[in-house]
């Protein structure tokens, strides 16, 4: 396995344009390939999960052209859901983000189709998308286990009516469902069972539903009702914003070491609920200034925090790598879907802050962590979930160094990590 040593650092600072979003990456190639016209996206994340949608689409019957850095990506958009004659099995790795949407869409498509994934992905739940597919028509059977992929899906298109959807697990099912609604024969009421959670998840996709030129209305995520018979229709152009998620490393490696780091391509004018993180970061003590396409984060005397980090999961993981440099407790609460992503996330990281001298306690869906008396250098492991990677390459701002086993692991959602990382480390 490859490890890489990260010695201590001294200081950081610099500017960072941060790569592509992933969710917004997949959003639009899905809504460009589907929609009536060409769209030519740019700042396209090129990553593990953006090459996965790229290759279904592929595989789906839709022509692209990438450009030589793969960030500049113009589809030919079908005006209408796939239609394919020969039977496609379709490997999705461990991207949420392409499961879940594409299993909506391919049920409103013609043609047969299995997606598979890596066998992480046959541990993370379809099901609760799967159950409100089936009363529209949707033709779903699961080839290992009940209620997870890989799925078998027979196409057949999507009639209107009235479903339920949990929202406790995870927001994809519904963005996914939201996606194909449009396109379904009828309108579709969608009622949410259950808390919805990442509830910034769901404006990033009537966001992007809304550029391609389809309108949602809901009742305080309850009750979402979207009318049938529509087309997606292409903006034509489509510039996707700086990942609101990638930017978090950067950003609190400055809070925590000093000097000042400027991110580009995220700020007040995102529609990433992640951005979010920057104020939990300034809760924090961070020193945070906005700009519509940037944040600037400067060292502040870090403290702990007590909050409910549902609306961000994942920069959530920065705040308790950041927790080992702030003075007292930090409680993060309201997070049990950490255990369904790329790892049970809720249990990798107590693991892993343990091993640097953190004390730690795992709730069922809650984390509280209080600073080491020392930071111990330690060889982290990285469960392969590139958010493990990058939030323990912050331990090398203390005084120890860290190790990173299977560093690569970013390349799902951030190849280059480790270089960026390291242009603002001096
Ligand atoms: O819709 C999206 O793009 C995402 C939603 C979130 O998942 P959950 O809704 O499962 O929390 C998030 O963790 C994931 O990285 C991306
Ligand atoms: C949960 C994540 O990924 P996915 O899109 O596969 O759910 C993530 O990127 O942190």
């Amino acid at each position: 396995m490859k490890q890489l040593e990260l010695a201590p650092i001294s200081r950081v600072d610099g500017e960072i344009n941060i790569p592509g979003s992933k969710s917004i990456s997949n959003r639009a190639l899905l809504l460009a390939a589907m929609a009536q016209g060409q769209t030519t996206l740019t700042n396209l994340l090129d990553s593990d999960d953006i090459r996965h949608m790229l290759t279904a689409l592929s595989q789906l019957g839709v022509s692209y052209e990438l450009s030589a850095d793969k960030t500049r990506c113009v589809v030919q958009g079908l005006g209408k859901a796939f239609n394919v004659a020969d039977a496609q099995t379709i490997f999705l790795g461990n991207a949420g983000t392409a499961m879940r949407p594409l299993c909506a869409a391919l049920a409103l498509s013609q043609g047969e189709f299995e997606l598979t994934g890596e066998p992480r992905m046959e541990e993370r739940p379809i099901g609760d998308l799967v159950d409100a597919l089936r009363p529209l028509g949707a033709n779903i059977s699961y080839l290992k286990n009940e209620g997870f992929p890989p799925v078998k899906i027979q196409g057949m298109g999507l009639r209107g009516g009235s479903v339920e959807i949990a929202g406790d697990l995870s927001s994809q099912f519904l963005t996914a469902l939201l996606m194909v609604a449009p396109m379904a024969d009828g309108d579709i009421v969608i009622n949410i069972k259950g808390e919805l959670v990442s509830k910034p998840y769901i404006d990033i996709t009537l966001s992007i539903m809304k550029k391609f030129g389809v309108e949602v209305t809901h009742n305080r995520y309850q009750r979402f009702v979207v009318k049938g018979g529509q087309h997606y229709v292409s903006p034509g152009r489509f510039l996707v914003e700086g990942d609101a998620s990638s930017a978090s490393y950067f950003l609190a490696a400055a809070a925590i070491k000093g000097g000042s780091i400027k991110v580009t391509g995220v700020g007040t004018a995102s529609i990433q609920g992640d951005v979010k993180f920057a104020d939990a970061l300034s809760a924090m003590g961070a020193e945070i200034e906005w700009g519509e396409d940037y944040i600037i984060s400067r060292k502040g005397q870090l403290k702990g925090v007590n909050m409910d980090m549902n609306h961000i999961p994942d920069a959530a993981m920065t705040i308790a790598a950041a927790a080992v440099f702030a003075r007292g407790t930090t409680r993060l609460s309201n997070i049990y879907n950490w255990r369904i992503k790329e790892t049970d996330r809720l249990a990798a990281m107590a693991t892993e802050l343990t091993k640097v001298g953190a004390h730690v306690k795992e709730g069922h869906d809650y984390i509280e962590i209080s600073p080491p008396e020392a930071l111990k250098k330690a060889a982290i492991d990285t469960y392969n979930d590139h958010r493990m990677a990058m939030c323990f390459s912050l331990m090398a701002l203390g005084d120890a160094g860290v190790i990173i086993n299977d560093p690569d692991c970013t390349s799902k959602t951030f190849p280059n990590y480790f270089e960026a990382f390291s242009s603002i480390c001096h």
